[in-house]
């Protein structure tokens, strides 16, 4: 008997699904347009409306491209709250626009992923969480997906799958600016923008929020700057590829709203209400209050008491972030020393600026802001992989010193707090000396004049290959 073909339904394997998506997604027919190729999405099954579609394309297309002649130019920061250091440099970078250059820019920051594609990129900030809660299991994963064969086909793979919607995501806003601030948000825009003809007419540019160790998908050929934000991570850049004219080290980008406050300690303490005269230790774990914040706070309640005295040596504050099981834990315990314990705070230059030191995980984002308040550090802990190298950048430097044991942390505030206050000070000016406030605003001055070359339409991009 004959066999008679009829169209697949929802009976469909899995694999012919993603096969047939990612075929209706882009290039069965290309026209040539008089300076870029416009790749036109099509379908067998939908040929009629797809070339309406096609035309609506265009026709979006040419929306943009007409968009360069507007004054205020439209900048889309791409970012993931994959930890709280990404969130914090976006807006360091949207803060940093509007004291430079006021209205001239409108300034979106978004989790494209999030709000248009579906798994696993929508997930990516639980499976985060999740993995680094099993260090191993992060470890190969950061370090297996190095290679660059590797993390291309992937990444390619879930760039075709999603290339409908998250060219409907970077529609909607319309950008003429793109500004990655995420390891993971250079290869699916930049080819999704070449797909559609859009990456001679868009800036992308990558801001690296890594200080050393940082995984090589924030390296991408395709995009007009690679801000770099330590000459490791230049060199990094090199040896993967970039040319020398697409580098800018500047620095990690900081909200400017740290070297704005003019610190003056003693106001900061009335205003937290804050003992004006015991020296305070400030305790974190990044914007998911990970690593070993209960068992350091503990052994610093006892190493901060004299006994002998009966009165405290220091205070200590806890900041939690969105951690509100360790909120709720540490609140509930006697202590004999004076604490606060916080949640997440929108004010951390606030803090910062009333303490003495800070403990924290080896995050880059709270690095280079303490760095700023010239707070020495102890680092307690790091995730392998991207934050591994941001304890010799600390501790070579002399800004600060590592340890892993919550006792022996304890003792080194103690010893601060008490017989080593020249060590605690000699730190405090090295910290200084490594920070870099100015960072975020060469920035976005740098952006500002890509801005400015395109409107002189010097060419910014070359023809990328598919990297
Ligand atoms: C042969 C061995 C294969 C191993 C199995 C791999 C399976 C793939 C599963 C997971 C992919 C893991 C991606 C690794 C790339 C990581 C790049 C990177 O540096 O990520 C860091 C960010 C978090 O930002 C950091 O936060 C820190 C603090 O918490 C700190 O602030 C630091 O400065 C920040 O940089 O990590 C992520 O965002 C990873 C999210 C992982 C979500 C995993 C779910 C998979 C979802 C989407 C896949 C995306 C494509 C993965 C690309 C790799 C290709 C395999
Ligand atoms: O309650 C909090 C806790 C953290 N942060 C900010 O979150 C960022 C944390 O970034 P980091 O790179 O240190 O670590 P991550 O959270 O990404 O692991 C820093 O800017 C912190 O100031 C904050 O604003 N409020």
């Amino acid at each position: 008997m004959m066999q008679v073909a009829s169209p697949r339904t929802r009976s469909d394997s899995i694999t012919e699904k993603v096969f047939r998506r990612v075929y209706s997604n882009f290039n069965i027919s290309t026209v040539e347009d008089d300076d870029y190729i416009h790749c036109r999405r099509s379908s067998d099954y939908e040929k009629v409306s797809l070339r309406k579609k096609g035309f609506q394309e265009k026709k979006e297309v040419m929306e943009m491209e007409q968009m360069g002649a507007e004054r205020i130019k439209t900048v889309l920061i791409l970012m993931s709250d994959t930890g709280g250091g990404h969130r914090a440099s976006a807006e360091a970078i949207r803060d940093a626009f509007k004291i430079e250059f006021g209205d001239d820019y409108r300034i979106i920051i978004k989790d494209v992923w999030k709000e248009y594609t579906g798994w696993p990129l929508n997930d990516m900030e639980r499976q985060y969480k999740f993995m680094v809660k099993h260090v191993g299991l992060w470890s190969v994963a950061f370090h297996g997906t190095s290679p660059k064969w590797i993390h291309k086909s992937y990444l390619s793979a879930l760039a075709a799958y999603y290339a409908k919607e998250i060219e409907a995501g970077l529609m909607e806003y319309k950008p003429d600016i793109i500004i990655s601030v995420h390891p993971l948000m250079q290869h699916i825009p930049l080819w999704v923008m070449k797909w559609q003809g859009l990456h001679k007419k868009v800036i992308f540019v990558t801001v690296i929020t890594d200080l050393n160790t940082c995984h090589r998908t924030w390296f991408h050929h395709g995009v007009s700057r690679c801000y770099c934000p330590s000459r490791e991570v230049a060199k990094r850049a090199l040896v993967d590829g970039l040319d020398d004219s697409q580098i800018r080290v500047f620095g990690l980008p900081v909200r400017p709203s740290f070297p704005r406050t003019i610190i003056n300690k003693d106001e900061l303490r009335r205003e937290l209400e804050i003992d004006l005269n015991l020296p305070a230790v400030l305790l974190m774990g990044g914007g998911e209050g990970m690593g070993p914040v209960q068992k350091t706070a503990k052994a610093l309640g006892v190493s901060l008491y004299n006994s002998k005295e009966r009165k405290p040596i220091g205070q200590l504050i806890v900041i939690c972030g969105r951690n509100k099981v360790l909120a709720s834990t540490l609140a509930s315990y006697e202590w004999k020393i004076p604490v606060k314990v916080r949640g997440f705070e929108t004010q951390m230059q606030k803090w910062m600026g009333a303490c003495d030191c800070i403990i924290t995980k080896a995050g880059p984002g709270t690095i280079a802001e303490a760095l700023i308040c010239g707070l020495p550090i102890i680092l307690n802990d790091y995730i392998p992989g991207q934050e591994k190298g941001n304890v010799p950048y600390v501790v070579d430097n002399g800004a600060g010193v590592f340890t892993r044991s919550p006792k022996e942390t304890a003792r080194i505030v103690a010893d601060w707090f008490s017989s080593n206050k020249t060590g605690l000070k000699s730190m405090s000016e090295n910290a200084l000396k490594l920070a870099q406030p100015e960072a975020v605003f060469d920035i976005v001055k740098d952006i500002h004049h890509l801005s400015q070359q395109q409107q002189q339409r010097i060419p910014l991009l070359t023809d990328f290959p598919t990297d």
